[in-house]
């Protein structure tokens, strides 16, 4: 039986130079938590640095294979293996987090951890959704996805990897990238102001003075993908 479903981001990484990249951008800490082990080429790093590992896997083939692989860390206490969705994690607060997350729910990820206190998180995304997070405006790649994490996080780009790093080898390219929460919008509405960014980007072809009431003199001939994420915190806020 084949294990592993391209079709659900089930492409295993085979490159031990790159699990070390990936490890050494962590930062020393108590707890790390793990997106997606899959057959565990990462948990068999991390378990050599953190004192705690948390993994969360919903494929229970893959769940199987990291009970028996790891046997002896889960019963000294050192790892935990959850059978689960990661989408639907509601474990506490973690100092760092790591994956090579399924491609398919890239963004659902990233919404996930905007709702997670954690210290850092080194990802590695298909490399065009890597390049959405830190796309400039009036770019293709400049979308709805770009100031959602501007507002949320942090970004770092660490590493663009080669699709030959991984089994099967996928039609893509990949990168590294770190995030790390921030706070430097405490007075958003954060419900409205998702709702707000959903509209404004599903109208981007139309100048903001059709898209937005009472929208301010000086954005009023421009379209939404045209702005920096800091005109439009404005424009969120002044509304
Ligand atoms: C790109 S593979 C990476 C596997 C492994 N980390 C590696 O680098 O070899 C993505 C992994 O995420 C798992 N996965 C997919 N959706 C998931 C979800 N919603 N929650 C947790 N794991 C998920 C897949 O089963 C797969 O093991």
């Amino acid at each position: 039986m084949k294990l592993y479903t391209e079709k659900y981001g089930q492409v295993l990484l085979r490159d031990k130079n790159i699990a070390q990249i990936e490890i050494s951008n962590l930062e020393e800490g108590e707890k790390v938590l793990e997106i997606g082990p899959g057959e565990g080429f990462l948990t068999q790093f991390l378990l050599e640095k953190y004192p705690k590992v948390t993994v969360v896997e919903s494929d229970h083939r893959f769940v199987d294979i990291l009970r028996v692989k790891f046997f002896d860390y889960v019963e000294h206490g050192q790892l935990e293996i959850i059978h689960g969705d990661f989408l639907e994690y509601e474990g506490l607060v973690q100092d760092q987090i790591i994956g090579n997350v399924p491609y398919h729910i890239s963004s659902k990820i990233v919404q996930k951890l905007s709702t997670m206190k954690f210290n850092k998180a080194v990802l590695m995304f298909q490399s065009e959704f890597a390049t959405t997070l830190m796309a400039k405006p009036s770019t293709k790649e400049y979308t709805r996805m770009t100031v959602f994490a501007y507002l949320n996080f942090n970004i770092e780009f660490i590493k663009l990897v080669s699709r030959n790093s991984f089994s099967p080898i996928p039609g893509v390219d990949s990168a590294i990238i770190s995030l790390r929460n921030h706070d430097n919008f405490p007075d958003l509405d954060w419900n409205l102001a998702e709702t707000k960014l959903r509209q404004m980007f599903s109208q981007k072809r139309k100048k903001l003075k059709n898209v937005i009431e009472n929208c301010p003199v000086q954005f009023q001939e421009n379209r939404i993908d045209q702005l920096p994420p800091e005109s439009i915190i404005n424009l969120l806020r002044n509304e």
